[in-house]
């Protein structure tokens, strides 16, 4: 009893000291604000197919930091150029990995490819690779003969329409011949132009096209972990087991004709394949990777991003990107006719009497960079950044970031945040004339490339690849809208996916400055 008597007061200090420390807990790990869920959803309900608009509405009521959940899986959203300044700078060790997902993993080779590596020795190896070995400013360079063959192909075809061809004449599906030249490019630069089987480019359209295998629908285990055996029942498994055969068949094709025809001594160091091989020979480096590595890495061209949001696309990185941009400068440019007259003026003084623009010509086009900056901006081909896992925990803005948190950065929304831009919604490339904000990942205003590790490597690529075919796009053709359609009723909205092209493809009259030679 007297013992009792002495422990109860202990007890009670000890409980109070509990809450105490507790509490004092709780105010240093101020989580963001969360847009209040639903029990099981969490706030998927509230993602619309084209989720960059709909967290910027939230972003709009709950601040550029917040913390939202997609089913089970916490994500910090951020939306402002200071937000992600603090997230790049100070923590990008901490958010330099990518989440895990099962479709990723089947088809990147187990996440030996690139974008979808974890965080760690594999990843920088590879990347390492990439940067120096196949797209560097010199690598890149060294295969403008292969874009100016591909804009050759490209200018044919829009001069064959304007011939008629059974359509009204000058009609252009100008999307379609943008798609199949990005595309075209990246395939003709990552694994030669030809297979014994046929155009690279053709195939891989026609394998993606076959049975639409490739595009899944919202994966159930991206968002409830714990629900990852309903893949196994609903057949998701199976499909991607296909896909994985299918991208393997593929790419494996392509790795033996290269080392066939490296036996036969016809090493012709051209695509990136040959680039890999003789790296793989010389082992320089040190890298000691296999013809499997080889085959993801070569898929850093052609990789297949699943999008771990409100629901799964399957796209092709280098090709969609460069794609949606070629789309949207041109339908921004017949939207804004003085624009266009400006830059067709720019362009047409530059290569005056050439046969075609050639790259050389296309570094004193200061109003093209401008037109595709102001492009980027205001169409950010990925318009969320490919999402990363925070590895650690730690604070941004005040907020606490807790470990395991999915990071999602709005890039579309930074670019048109009015604290940065004036008049965010116009399209005024003038605004990159007189301004030296640049897309490399330091002006955090203007990040469609991303930013630090995980930055996107393809930047010089990507750029070579959409200056060069909109430089003769406009140099050769005179562009206008079909049907007495009036610029401003153009049709601007975004088809949902990872990359956002135009919802309604492009098609537009084109007019030939002179015949083609
Ligand atoms: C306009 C064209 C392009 C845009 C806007 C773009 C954008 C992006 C973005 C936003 C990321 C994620 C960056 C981050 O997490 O911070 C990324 C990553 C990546 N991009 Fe691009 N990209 C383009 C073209 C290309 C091209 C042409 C290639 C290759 C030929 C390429 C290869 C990659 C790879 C391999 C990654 C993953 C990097 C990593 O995880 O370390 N991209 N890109």
């Amino acid at each position: 009893m007297s013992l009792l008597f002495f422990l109860v007061p202990f007890l009670l200090l000890a409980i109070l000291l509990a809450f105490k420390v507790l509490l004092s807990g709780k105010t240093q790990l101020r989580l963001p604000p969360s847009p209040p869920g639903l029990f099981f959803l969490g706030n998927l309900h509230q993602l619309s197919s084209l989720p960059h608009r709909s967290l910027l509405d939230l972003s709009r009521k709950y601040g550029p930091v917040m913390l939202i959940r997609m089913g089970q899986v916490p994500a910090l959203i951020v939306s402002s150029a200071d937000a992600a300044q603090e997230l790049f700078k100070t923590h990008d060790l901490a958010i330099s990995t990518r989440p895990a997902t099962k479709a990723a993993m089947k088809i990147t080779y187990g996440a030996r490819n690139i974008s979808f590596a974890p965080y760690g020795e594999r990843w920088r190896q590879a990347k390492k690779l990439a940067v120096v070995h196949l797209l560097s400013p010199k690598r890149v360079l060294s295969m403008r003969a292969l874009r100016h063959e591909e804009v050759r192909r490209m200018m044919e075809r829009v001069a064959a329409a304007c011939a008629g061809g059974g359509r009204p004449r000058g009609e252009v599906e100008l999307s379609e011949v943008l798609y199949e030249y990005a595309n075209a490019t990246v395939y003709h630069a990552a694994a030669g132009k030809e297979t014994k089987e046929g155009r690279t480019a053709a195939r891989y359209r026609a394998m993606i096209d076959d049975g639409s295998v490739l595009l899944g629908g919202f994966q159930v285990d991206d968002a409830f972990p714990a629900l990852g055996w309903l893949s196994a029942i609903t057949g998701t498994d199976a499909k991607l087991d296909r896909i994985e055969r299918r991208i393997d068949e593929f790419l494996s094709g392509i790795l033996q004709e290269h080392i066939e025809r490296a036996e036969q001594g016809f090493n012709r160091n051209e695509d990136f394949v040959d680039v890999l091989l003789s790296l793989q020979r010389d082992d320089a480096g040190d890298l000691g990777f296999a013809e499997i590595d080889i085959k993801a890495i070569t898929s850093v061209s052609c990789e297949l991003w699943p999008l771990n949001f409100t629901r799964q696309d399957l796209i092709a990185a280098g090709t969609d990107t460069s794609f949606a941009s070629l789309e949207w400068a041109m339908a921004e440019l017949v939207r804004n006719p003085r624009a266009m007259k400006k830059l067709q003026d720019e362009v047409r003084q530059v290569a005056d009497g050439k046969p075609m623009v050639v790259e050389e010509d296309v570094n004193q086009m200061t109003y093209l960079k401008a037109v595709i900056k102001e492009v980027l901006r205001l169409h950010a081909p990925v318009p969320i950044l490919v999402p990363r896992e925070t590895m650690s925990s730690f604070s941004l803005q005040g907020y606490h970031v807790p470990a395991k948190t999915r990071v999602i950065v709005n890039a579309w929304a930074i670019a048109r945040d009015p604290k940065s831009w004036e008049a965010p919604e116009e399209f005024k490339p003038e605004r990159f004339m007189d301004n030296a904000v640049d897309y490399r990942g330091n002006d955090f205003l203007f990040i469609p490339f991303g930013a630090g590790r995980r930055m996107c490597p393809g930047i010089n690529f990507a750029m070579a690849t959409i200056q060069i075919a909109l430089a003769n796009l406009l140099y050769h053709f005179n562009w206008e809208l079909p049907d007495g359609l009036n610029p401003v009723d153009l049709d601007m909205s975004e088809a949902p996916g990872l990359t956002t092209p135009k919802k309604i493809p492009l098609r537009l009259i084109a007019v030939p400055k002179d015949p083609l030679v």
